[in-house]
Order: structure tokens, then C-alpha cells, then sequence
């Protein structure tokens, strides 16, 4: 049996979506599975402009292989005006071709996203992110209330997905404590579920 393997994709202009997304690969890794981080290309007002295939610096571009690959998925960005990040959206607008062939169906979900304010948009961020997972048949998982953090937290975090709220005097990539395990929390939860998935059909 291949060894489960999670794709964690983010899109991030200052680090912050960046760092959720570390750590939700850390906490895949914590439940024994493989955590491949990809991010998107930016999108430029001049769509004629074209954009280098390798990035200049951090994780590579993800690939239409990179999703075939994976056992399970975590998206994120940072909050624009209360939805994805543009460059997030052209990405998935790309994929009618997996969206034809059903390439994504049954594959355990999640998404995650960062804002600058605690009321600037954040839920609606996530659910912007689950409707193309929706309609490429993903399983979508939220965050358990038996986390101790989804209710201690006084920063980022919901039951729709692990969030970031950047804090003033703090560097954006600065995770507040209950973000981090629930980050944690996130990339463990989607692990085993692909784990359980792959593992189950393997044997059927
Ligand atoms: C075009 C644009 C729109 C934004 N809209 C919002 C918003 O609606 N609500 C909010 O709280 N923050 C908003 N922000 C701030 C970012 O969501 C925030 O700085 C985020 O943490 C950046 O993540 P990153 O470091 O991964 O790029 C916006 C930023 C930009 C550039």
C-alpha cells in the first residue's frame, strides 16, 4: 500500500496563509501520512503578462498531478473582501478538466484562511473555498467543538476550518496559541480521514 498523502494548497502574499499551512502539514505528518505544500501563482491585473512556472522563492506551483496524487486536500487563503484570493479562484477555474473526469470525488477536504480582522470576512472566506470541493464531490471536514481550543480561543479558529486573525505588534505569521492546535487538530483530523478512505477502498 502507497503511504496516504495529504496536498496542503495555499495562496499567500505576506506569509500569514503560509504558516496555517505549515502547520497543518505538520499535524498531517503527526497522523503517520505524507504532507506535500503547494501554492498558486499571483494573478496579475495584465492577464496577457506571462507568469513564470517555477516560483522565485518558498514551495513550488502545484500541478493538475499534485491533485490526482493526493489522498486528501486543505485549501487556503487569505480573506480578500470576504472571499478567496483572485489567484486561489483562477487556479480552481482551471480544473474543469478533473471536475470532467471526476478525479477529486470522494477525497476528504478542508480549508482553511487568514484575515486582518477578527469580523473582516473569515467564514465567508471558507465557505467561498468549499464550494468548488463541493462541486468537484470532496468530503468536506470542519473542527470538532471537542476541541478545547474552538472554545477557549479569543483569536482565529471555527468549526468551518482553521482561521488566522493577524495581531497587531505581531509579525503576520505569528500563529496565537489556539490557532496552532487547532491547526494541528486540522491537519491530523484530514489525515486519518484519507488515511480510513484510501485505506477502506484499497480493501474493498
Ligand atoms: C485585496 C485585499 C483585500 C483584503 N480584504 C480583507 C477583508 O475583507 N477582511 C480582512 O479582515 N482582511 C482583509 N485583507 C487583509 C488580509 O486578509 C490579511 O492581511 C491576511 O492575513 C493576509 O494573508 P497572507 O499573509 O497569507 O497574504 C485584505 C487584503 C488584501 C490585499
Amino acid at each position: 500500500m502507497n503511504k496516504t498523502s495529504i496536498l496542503v494548497l495555499y495562496y499567500s502574499k505576506h506569509g500569514a496563509t503560509q504558516s496555517l499551512a505549515e502547520t497543518i502539514a505538520r499535524g498531517a505528518e503527526q497522523a503517520g501520512v505524507e504532507a506535500v505544500i503547494r501554492t498558486v501563482p499571483p494573478v496579475s491585473n495584465n492577464l496577457e503578462q506571462g507568469q513564470s512556472s517555477i516560483p522565485a522563492h518558498g514551495y513550488p506551483y502545484v500541478s493538475k498531478q499534485d491533485l490526482l496524487n493526493c489522498d486528501g486536500l486543505a485549501v487556503g487563503s487569505p480573506t480578500h473582501f470576504g472571499n478567496m484570493a483572485g489567484a486561489m479562484k483562477h487556479f480552481w477555474d482551471s480544473t474543469s478538466d478533473l471536475w470532467l473526469k471526476g478525479s477529486l470525488v470522494d477525497k476528504p477536504a478542508c480549508v482553511f484562511c487568514s484575515s486582518s480582522s477578527l469580523h473582516g470576512g473569515q467564514e465567508s472566506t471558507l465557505l467561498s473555498m468549499m464550494l468548488p470541493l463541493f462541486h468537484h464531490g470532496m468530503m468536506l471536514l470542519g473542527l470538532p467543538y471537542s476541541e478545547p481550543s474552538l472554545h477557549d480561543t479569543k483569536s482565529g479558529g471555527t468549526p468551518y476550518g482553521v482561521t488566522h486573525v493577524e495581531q497587531k505588534h505581531q509579525p503576520e505569521q505569528t500563529l496565537s496559541e489556539d490557532e496552532h492546535s487547532l491547526s494541528l487538530a486540522m491537519g491530523k483530523r484530514l489525515g486519518l480521514a484519507a488515511s480510513c478512505y484510501k485505506n477502506a477502498g484499497e480493501l474493498s
